[in-house]
């Protein structure tokens, strides 16, 4: 039985896969020939991560398909629904990433509150005399130690946010439409822990109150963020989106960065993608990434398990 790992997968989950009987395919085939490449090869079981659309185009001209799996957490490249009414099972991962993505909201952090998007792009050349002007220019970094960090959707991602921002003697304060609290275990290197438990508040409390503010909600309709919930914000806010674009209001953003409201961004994900709007791209307070939030070896690692146990659960009396 034929898996098509269209997005890539990682090692370990290819030799559970072949262990078990199946043929895994990594060859990365274009979204436009993905049906007919689908249909070549009798592939049973398509496995995508962000980058690959699986729209009712491609369920309806592909009879062969059991089952999608995303390797990561947001499903919103499949028609989901679809695919379940036309008996297709669709699976993803949802816990294995949330570590990542939380130590990538901290990367960006850590580097907006000293600077470090900006002083990579100034440091002085040889000849260039600016240096002791830099040093100055950065000079009022602040800690995180201390400050309020603002939670915006308290499901795994955000939960894991919160348990490193307590480690480092945040405050945290959560929203969320749908958890109304979470018991988060904060762990040190000696097998001690702490639990804390966190009561989730509405999201004007939260804005209110926050030093920084991040996002963890999957994809919207509409934006989360804009002009409003800027002017609701304290003045010098640092915010941060590793979840997804259009949640943010980008123009308004600029605006709020621009008249310092917002004293600098982190985003991982943005409004177009792959190509984000070239005054997000040259803006001097903005520290930017790829959509990279899950892109390390150890969530890939473990991504690449989960997909493959399921998928051995789901099919293993077809294999
Ligand atoms: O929803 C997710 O899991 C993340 O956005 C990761 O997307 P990626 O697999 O394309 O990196």
């Amino acid at each position: 039985m034929k898996i098509l790992a269209n997005d890539g997968i990682s090692k370990a989950g290819i030799t559970l896969l072949e262990n078990a009987g199946f043929e895994v395919i990594t060859t990365k085939v274009a979204q436009e020939q993905i049906i007919n490449y689908i249909n070549t090869h009798q592939v049973a079981v398509l496995l995508v991560r962000s980058a690959t659309k699986v729209r009712k185009d491609v369920i309806d001209a592909c009879p062969s398909l059991k089952i999608i799996g995303r390797g990561g957490v947001g499903m919103d490249n499949i028609d989901v629904d679809y695919a379940i009414s036309k008996d297709i099972q669709v699976i993803n991962t949802p816990a294995s990433s949330s570590n990542s993505v939380a130590e990538l909201v901290f990367a960006h952090l850590f580097s907006g509150v000293r600077f470090l998007y900006d002083s990579n792009r100034n440091m002085p050349l040889e000849g260039d005399t600016r240096f002791n002007d830099l040093k100055k220019a950065y000079a009022n970094g602040i800690e995180l130690r201390g400050k309020t960090i603002g939670i915006i959707g308290f499901g795994r991602i955000g939960q894991s946010v919160a348990k490193m921002a307590l480690g480092l003697g945040m405050k945290v304060i959560a929203s969320d439409n749908f958890v109304g609290k979470a018991a988060i275990k904060v762990d040190f290197y000696n097998d001690q822990f702490i639990n804390v438990e966190i009561f989730t508040e509405p999201i004007e409390d939260l804005l209110k109150h926050s030093d920084f503010v991040t996002l963890h909600v999957p994809a919207q309709k509409d934006y989360i963020i804009g002009a409003k919930e800027f002017s609701i914000m304290k003045d010098g806010v640092g915010i941060i989106n590793c979840s997804r674009g259009g949640i943010i209001n980008e123009v308004e953003l600029i605006e709020a960065l621009d008249n310092n409201k917002v004293l600098f961004a982190g985003l991982d994900v943005f409004e177009d993608e792959p190509t984000p709007a070239v005054q997000v791209l040259m803006h001097p307070q903005i520290s930017m990434t790829p959509h990279i939030g899950a892109a390390t070896l150890e969530a890939q690692e473990r991504i690449s398990v989960e997909l493959a146990e399921q998928i051995i659960t789901l099919l293993k009396h077809e294999i």
